[in-house]
């Protein structure tokens, strides 16, 4: 078990992303400066895609002229090709992430294109991002089922993390999509996507679809892994995978983590606030069970 964990705090993008009501960029800029203010050391604000596939993150270059960023942490942007990256470096943006399928279905829906056409857009990308000396995360989505292929086979899945991390990316991040892993099957991917990837360079993002979050993430970290994605109060849903429900929220992981003594160095009660605060903005309860227990015993 890790002495200390990374939490990936992906709400103001994976989040904010699916929402059909516009959300306001000061809404966004607050939800950014109270993460940071929480402690998170990881934020990932929006992403530089095509406006008419996700309307919501049209706003990013905005959120990033407005947010307070504070030394030391990592404040990053989803970018999908060449001109992506081109838009979040005018933006000021120093890491993006790159985003591939362990699904040809999924690829196509998400980004319109093959896995190996992805992966032939994101060569420039790199190649741009080393000249400008910033760091590239990557991300395999459906690694664990796909809304429109069903199973998905780890070595499917390994393929895909090995081309992004042997093309520079320093960390790969395995999205559950649509929530449907359990523990086992969560071991068994990583024992298989290790042979590419060495556990250090991986990450695990589990949406908590089929409530199977935080049990993924134990199995995760019985398995090595220390780095996580998490959304607080829950928020979001894949806009490429209908039903999909938010990431696990970063409350419930917080409090899991300070009960197996694991650090973090992230305030529960501020990330409660942070969370509570989102969750009015967009008139919705709160994803997060801590929260709310926390909320209503108050
Ligand atoms: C990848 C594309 C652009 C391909 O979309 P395309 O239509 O194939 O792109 P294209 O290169 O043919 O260009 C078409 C138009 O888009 C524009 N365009 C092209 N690129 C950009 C860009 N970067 N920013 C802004 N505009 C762009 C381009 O300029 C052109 O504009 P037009 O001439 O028609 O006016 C599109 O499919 C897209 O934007 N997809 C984004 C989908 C997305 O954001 N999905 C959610 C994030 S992934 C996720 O949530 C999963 C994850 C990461 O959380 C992990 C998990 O849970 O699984």
């Amino acid at each position: 078990m890790p002495r200390r964990v990374r939490l990936v705090e992906v709400g103001p993008r994976d989040g904010l992303q699916n929402e059909k009501q516009p959300i306001d960029v000061a809404d966004k800029v607050r939800l950014v400066d109270d993460l940071t203010a929480a402690g998170l050391h990881y934020i990932e604000v929006g992403s530089f895609v095509s406006p008419k596939w996700v309307p919501q993150m049209a706003g990013s270059a905005e959120v990033f002229a407005q947010i307070k960023q504070k030394p030391g942490v990592t404040y990053a942007a989803l970018t999908p090709n060449l001109k992506g990256l081109e838009a979040a470096i005018e933006a000021g943006v120093s890491e993006v992430a790159v985003f591939g399928a362990a699904s040809e279905a999924f690829s196509q829906k998400n980004i319109n294109c093959s896995i190996d056409e992805s992966l032939a857009r994101f060569a420039p990308l790199m190649e741009a991002a080393r000249e400008n000396g910033i760091q590239v995360r990557g991300y395999v989505s459906c690694v664990l089922g796909c809304p429109y292929e069903g199973e998905v086979d780890p070595k499917r899945v390994a393929h895909v993390a090995h081309a992004l991390f042997a093309m520079g990316c320093y960390e790969v991040s395995l999205g559950d999509t649509i929530g449907t892993g359990t523990p086992g099957k969560t071991r068994q991917l990583i024992e298989v996507v290790s042979r590419e990837v060495p556990r250090d360079k991986l990450a695990g993002h589990f949406h908590d679809t089929y409530g199977q979050a935080l049990a993924n993430i134990y199995a995760s970290l019985l398995e090595g892994l220390c780095t996580f994605d998490s959304s607080v109060a829950g928020l979001g849903g894949c806009p490429y995978a209908k039903g999909a429900s938010g990431n696990v929220a970063s409350e419930d992981v917080l409090y899991m983590l300070q009960g197996l003594g694991i650090e973090t160095g992230i305030d529960l009660d501020a990330l409660i606030g942070a969370g509570q605060r989102i969750s009015e903005v967009l008139g919705r309860p709160n994803g997060s069970r801590v929260a709310r227990a926390r909320l209503s015993a108050q």
